[in-house]
């Protein structure tokens, strides 16, 4: 039984220095889980002033401990304590993964500065007025009074991350922020990370839990390594470089990142779209061809995030024309576009990635069980099992174990099921938004090689993403946009990881998308 005690109050040292006892401490965390001990024999100490990260592979134990913590599991053997007592008792506060925000709810509403609905004039602008307040602190201005299902994923973690520091009776809190930086742009991230150094400064510990190590150690303090439930390291950032950790994280020494693959020349014209417009997006041309894998980049709000379910029929969209493989489709709707051979790898995990009650055989086989049927339609249950099993081992999904259910696996392993579910059939279009996200370093490498191979199959791929050195690595060419539009195509010499960000914030000289040239439409 976890005992949470709180132990004498102990002042710690001034803001912005980490010392003193700690605000919370974790003692000797064991946690098992049928057939799986996920957490083994695990302490861990933060203290006033101090940004602590915790990282290792997915399913290594950070998002279970972080639930013990917060009293979500109980923990088989160990304790958790907090510092304080009364009113200057340290509260835990969590960002988790899935940001805990409601959907349907607007911006105001999920910041709990307003019931949803029914409220007096003057209060209401009283309080969409603090939410602008509230967000603008992360240099943001976004329209407060949308549903947050119609934000994109770095709006909604901003949400999340206000509503967590908004409220404190006294700065020696701790704050963990679980994954908060996948959906975000490099800038994005700064300003995140400004924010919670500011929240540190004034003397609350942070728990940061992030798979970009080089963010990690920009932050961090101090960093701590858990490999398949056990602490491996306890260390000072500063001891560390970006080898050292990899190192501690794959428990194997860094390898040189692979170079982009040499595709050979595109093919056919397989996706011809012109004028695709919906709210946000202002009347995009996009072709793609066979073999080509095309980036998409923009800063937060640029439509970037929008494009993947606008072109695969998840929102609805106009457009003056939309041919797919050669055949004109107007009426797109999620259900068809997959039947005509597009896939959607979605941002949004938790919402529309895996089926989380299905297990993680159903969700790999869903979108297609055409060929796992018999003559009389009944499914042919050895055959299915042979496939799940083949590609929880090609995607190595751990624990291996295609019977879990999807709700189960650890964040990383979720995203491989989905990747292993839209890529089995070959898809004539793959559609990416932020296609490694919670993806630990080693498995990034995997899904990288499985796009190089989809793309040489003849798939054509598009891919979102907020991490330029991704697109860099991926793609053959990158469009980059800005308020709704395409500024900017970069390809070849052009396609840097500097050139992207300049273009995405609108600094660098215009760069007209070749297909645009002439007075000539694509
Ligand atoms: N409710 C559960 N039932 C069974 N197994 C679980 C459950 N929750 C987590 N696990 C397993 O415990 C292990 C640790 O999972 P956890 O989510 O803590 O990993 P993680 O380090 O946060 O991974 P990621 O980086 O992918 O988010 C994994 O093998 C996971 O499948």
């Amino acid at each position: 039984m976890v005992e949470t005690t709180p132990p004498a109050s102990a002042p710690a040292r001034g803001a912005g220095q980490a010392g003193g006892d700690p605000l919370m401490r974790a003692t000797g965390i064991v946690k098992d889980f049928p057939g799986l001990r996920a957490l083994d024999d695990v302490s861990l100490d933060v203290r006033s002033g101090e940004i602590v990260a915790i990282v290792g592979h997915n399913g290594s134990g950070k998002s279970t401990l972080v639930k013990i913590l917060a009293g979500v599991h109980t923990a088989d053997e160990g304790t958790v304590s907090f510092a304080g007592g009364g009113d200057e008792a340290t509260e835990l506060h969590i960002i988790h993964q899935d940001l805990g925000l409601v959907s349907e709810f607007t911006a105001v509403e999920n910041l709990g500065v307003g019931a949803p609905g029914g409220l007096a004039p003057t209060r209401r602008r009283h309080e969409r007025e603090r939410a602008r307040e509230l967000i603008s602190r992360f240099g943001e201005a976004f329209d407060v009074d949308l549903p947050i299902s119609r934000l994109a994923p770095a709006q909604r973690s901003i949400i999340a991350i206000a509503r967590a520091l908004d409220g404190w009776t006294h700065a020696r809190n701790v704050l963990i922020l679980d994954e908060p930086t996948e959906a975000l742009h490099a800038t994005e991230v700064e300003i995140l990370v400004n924010a919670v150094r500011r929240v540190a400064d004034a003397g609350a510990g942070v728990v940061f839990i992030s798979h970009r190590l080089d963010e990690v150690l920009g932050i961090a303090d101090r960093v701590v390594v858990l490999r398949d439930g056990r602490k491996v390291s306890d260390v000072a950032a500063v001891s560390l470089d970006h080898d050292a950790l990899v190192e501690l994280v794959t428990g194997a020494a860094a390898h040189e990142e692979e170079s982009p693959v040499d595709r050979s020349p595109a093919g056919d014209i397989v996706l011809d779209i012109a004028g695709l417009r919906a709210p946000g997006v202002r009347g995009i041309d996009l072709q793609l061809r066979a073999g080509e894998v095309v980036g998409v980049a923009g800063v937060l709000g640029s439509g970037r995030d929008l494009l993947p379910s606008l072109v695969f029929g998840g929102t609805r969209a106009d457009a003056d024309h939309y041919w797919l493989s050669g055949t004109s489709y107007p009426d797109r709707t999620p259900r068809e576009s997959v039947r005509r051979g597009l896939a959607f790898v979605a941002g949004d995990r938790a919402r529309y990635g895996g089926i989380r009650a299905m297990n993680a055989r159903e969700n790999m086989t869903l979108p297609e069980l055409g060929s796992l049927t018999g003559p009389g339609g009944a499914l042919r249950s050895a055959a299915e099992q042979r496939l799940a099993r083949a590609l929880v081992d090609r995607y190595d999904v751990r624990p291996a174990r295609p019977e879990q259910a999807f709700a189960r696996f650890s964040g990383g392993n979720q995203q491989k099921i989905v990747f292993a579910k839209w890529l089995r059939n070959d898809p004539r279009v793959l559609l990416l938004e932020e296609p490694t996200q919670g993806v630990d370093i080693g498995a990034k490498q995997a899904l990288y090689a499985e796009i190089d191979q989809a793309a040489a199959r003849g798939t054509a791929v598009l891919v979102c993403s907020s991490d330029a050195k991704e697109l860099v690595r991926l793609c053959d060419r990158v469009l980059v946009m800005r308020e709704g539009q395409i500024v900017a195509e970069l390809s070849g010499e052009q396609l840097t990881e500097s050139e992207l960000v300049l273009q995405g914030y609108g600094l660098a000289r215009a760069t007209v998308p070749p297909a645009m040239r002439d007075g000539e439409h694509p």
